[in-house]
């Protein structure tokens, strides 16, 4: 279903890509909890098969539904999960229920997990299940590349991934014995893998299945488990991202693209005045909404995706992302990559590297910790301060230069025009006073430490962005008011 579980105060989920359980505890009660996050996407935690050079993508090939991965083990995960919740940070497994591991022609060689599991997808066995011949699509075919034949895409191999027979009644039990193990664990909901890959109907006999979230991590009676569905349809395809609205939220794969266009300039940004349903994109309130993902940022015929790579309009995109009410937003937390295979940073023994804290908070060690970037925290603030309200005083200057606010709660302005300077009064929908702008600074106790703007008692202010500035973003909020 569509609610996020979270505290009520708390908006934005982030996807630590890649990061160990015992860190992300530590990042929920140090990082995540203060700056008002609502919870954490992690990576899968099902026991995957162990790939040579440990590519990023290892992770998705199960062998096992064991809680054991380079993240940690079971135990790891409730220490995570108690912890997080504790401070109100929620817990989002990234899951897969479409497939096993691909076959490499190395037989149990091929298949050992990195919980110790023995498997040998090359004959479809994978004893620690179990799941055996019987368990998976069959006779076992190849997905076409046309993706023009739904009962293609959905009964054969992605990829040479085992397809799993999810319209049979073992396959059921044990992936919904899973889930719910998951629950025990504290879980808020699931990022499902691969969903285009899986008929509507197995999903609408497995989701109604797991169980109510666990009031002991502090959730209401009666919670259902959220659902974050990935179903990468840009159009073209036979399957479509509207076949999966109804069970759940869908992410939106077009958000990723129009915005990347307008904040790299292919689209003038005054055309995000309607950006949403008015674009063909799903309803609000069933779209996961990103910038990037662990699978679109490392795609570099990907022209139109922004990444860190790209700090200062990613920034822009970003501060675009969370100021808007389109979607339930997730925002990208990345190691460092420079090819496409890469996974994360690891020792000699192939353990993965923790990330470590620099002095201004960032991250070292290799990893790019985007939701510790000041402009992009700040603005995870301003979203929880803006909360309920509505985008009103909406304003172009006919190309690039754009603001509006969100009720009389916050403002904000931004400079797409390149080499042009934004020097502009505008209606802030704020109350007389001066705010301190968010992006370039904040307010630190009765100061501000970046630039700031006066309102009127008409609600108007002189909105200044110059083209050089280190950020085209400004953006102001009842609580950055001296
Ligand atoms: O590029 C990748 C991995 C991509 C990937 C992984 C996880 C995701 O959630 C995802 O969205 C993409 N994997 C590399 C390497 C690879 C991995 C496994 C394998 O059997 C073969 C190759 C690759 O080149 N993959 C082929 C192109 C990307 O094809 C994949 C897709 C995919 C791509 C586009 C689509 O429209 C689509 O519906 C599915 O989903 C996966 C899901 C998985 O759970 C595991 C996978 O291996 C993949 C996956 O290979």
């Amino acid at each position: 279903q569509f609610n996020p579980n979270q505290w009520s105060n708390r908006s934005v989920i982030v996807h630590l890509f890649e990061w160990k359980y015992k860190d992300i505890a530590e990042e929920c009660e140090n990082f995540l909890a203060p700056n008002g996050f609502a919870g954490v996407q992690t990576s899968v935690p099902l026991e995957n098969r162990i790939v040579p050079g440990r590519p990023w993508w290892e992770r998705y090939q199960p062998v096992s539904y064991k809680f054991d991965t380079r993240s940690g083990n079971e135990a790891a995960f409730l220490d995570m999960s108690r912890r997080c919740n504790a401070v109100g940070v929620r817990i989002y497994p990234d899951i897969i229920i479409n497939h096993m591991a691909a076959g490499s022609g190395m037989g149990w060689n091929g298949g050992m997990g990195t919980g110790g599991s023995e498997s040998n997808p090359d004959i479809l066995l994978f004893p620690a299940v179990p799941y055996g011949p019987n368990d998976f699509n069959q006779p076992q075919c190849a997905i076409d590349d046309c993706y023009c034949d739904p009962a293609n895409i959905r009964n054969c191999n992605l990829v040479g991934l085992t397809d799993l027979a999810l319209s049979q009644q073992w396959v059921r039990d044990k992936t919904v014995e899973f889930m719910n193990r998951l629950v025990d664990l504290g879980v808020a909901g699931f990022r499902v893998d691969t969903v285009k890959h899986m008929w509507p109907g197995d999903l609408e006999a497995v989701f109604p299945r797991v169980k109510n979230l666990n009031t002991a991590f502090g959730f209401a009676p009666n919670s259902r488990p959220f659902f974050a569905q990935e179903v990468i349809d840009l159009g073209g395809e036979a399957i479509s991202k509207f076949e999966y609205k109804h069970l759940g939220t869908v992410t939106e794969f077009s958000f990723s693209e129009e915005i990347g266009r307008a904040f790299s300039g292919r689209l003038e940004l005054k055309n995000l005045r309607l950006f949403g349903e008015a674009w063909g994109f799903l309803p609000s309130h069933a779209a996961l909404t990103f910038i990037d993902n662990h699978d679109n940022q490392r795609e570099s015929h990907k022209e139109n995706i922004l990444t860190y790579k790209q700090s200062r309009i990613y920034k822009m995109a970003t501060a675009f992302h969370l100021a808007f009410t389109y979607g339930v937003p997730r925002i990208m937390s990345s190691y460092a990559f420079t090819n496409f295979d890469q996974g994360p940073p690891m020792d000699a023994n192939e353990n993965i590297v923790s990330r470590s804290i620099n002095a201004d908070g960032s991250c070292g060690n290799g990893w790019v910790c985007e939701h510790r970037w000041h402009q992009i925290y700040h603005m995870v603030r301003f979203r929880n301060v803006v909360r309920g309200t509505s985008v009103e005083h909406f304003w172009d200057n006919g190309s690039n230069q754009i603001a509006f606010a969100r009720g009389n709660r916050g403002f904000i302005a931004f400079n797409g025009q390149f080499g042009v300077n934004m020097q502009v009064w505008l209606q802030t929908g704020l109350s007389a006073g001066t705010y301190c702008d968010v992006i370039s600074g904040d307010k630190v106790g009765s100061v501000c430490t970046g630039r700031s703007v006066v309102v009127f008692a008409d609600g108007r202010g002189e909105i200044i962005l110059p083209a050089n500035a280190e950020d085209g973003v400004l953006a102001i909020h009842a609580e950055s008011k001296l």
